[in-house]
């Protein structure tokens, strides 16, 4: 693992509007490997356009984004970023467990294997479920649960608590603290008043700036 004051993601006077309405500009930081990012802001500010912007999704209208110096390219950055966003990501008519392989087969393997990530996320004996039989909640376990089976330096969580319990919410929060204490990084949206204590937290509100 790097330092823990090593850069590894940083965005330089990042510009968005939407249908010629500017959400923001001018907006830089830097995230170090054992940081987590919070972005906060009223509904419309433009937080998920910023996070599809960070995940290369979109182009930004003004601005760069570097990962470990380098601007973001296909392969290095992408192989290092996974994204969790309002669509969940999987396939329907697939298992838990075949969507889980089919990530695994896309991906390096990451800190857990499936079925201790099942079993973290509390979908052990849902293997064989068809994912559209699943709850919703369910459903968001089944995506965090494929962040911890591939390798991912970078987390891009767009509302990860949506549908959680509260208990599904403190295990999110537990997984986040414990990703990024290894070393990780995390870019997060919430509406939720987050419990990371021991995790060394950013944040930036985005104003609305129309
Ligand atoms: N595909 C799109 N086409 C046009 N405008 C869009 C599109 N997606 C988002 N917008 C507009 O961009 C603005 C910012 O939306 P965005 O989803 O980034 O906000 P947000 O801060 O994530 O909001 P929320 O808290 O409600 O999730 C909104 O005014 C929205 O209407």
């Amino acid at each position: 693992m790097e330092n823990s004051q090593t850069v590894m993601l940083e965005a330089r006077g990042l510009a968005c509007s939407r249908d010629d309405r500017l959400l923001f500009s001018g907006l830089s930081f830097e995230l170090a490997a054992g940081q987590a990012l919070l972005l906060e802001g009223a509904n419309g500010c433009g937080k998920t356009s910023l996070l599809r912007i960070l995940c290369g999704f979109r182009e930004p209208d003004a601005g760069d984004i570097f990962w470990t110096g380098e601007r973001l390219e296909e392969g290095a950055y992408h192989r290092d970023m996974a994204y969790v966003g309002h669509a969940d990501g999987t396939k329907k008519e697939l298992t838990v467990l075949e969507n889980l392989r089919f990530a695994l087969a896309m991906k390096a393997d990451g800190a857990y294997r499936i079925d201790d990530a099942l079993a973290k996320v509390q979908l052990a004996g849902f293997d064989d479920n068809p994912v559209h039989t699943l709850s919703a909640g369910q459903k968001r376990r089944l995506s965090l649960a494929r962040l911890l089976i591939t390798a991912n330096r970078l987390w891009i969580l767009d509302e990860p608590f949506t549908s959680l319990d509260r208990q599904g919410i403190r295990l999110i929060e537990s997984l986040i603290a414990e990703h990024v204490a290894g070393g990780g990084l995390a870019v997060l949206t919430s509406h939720h008043d987050l419990r990371l204590p021991d995790i060394e937290l950013k944040t930036i509100h985005l104003q609305a700036c129309h």
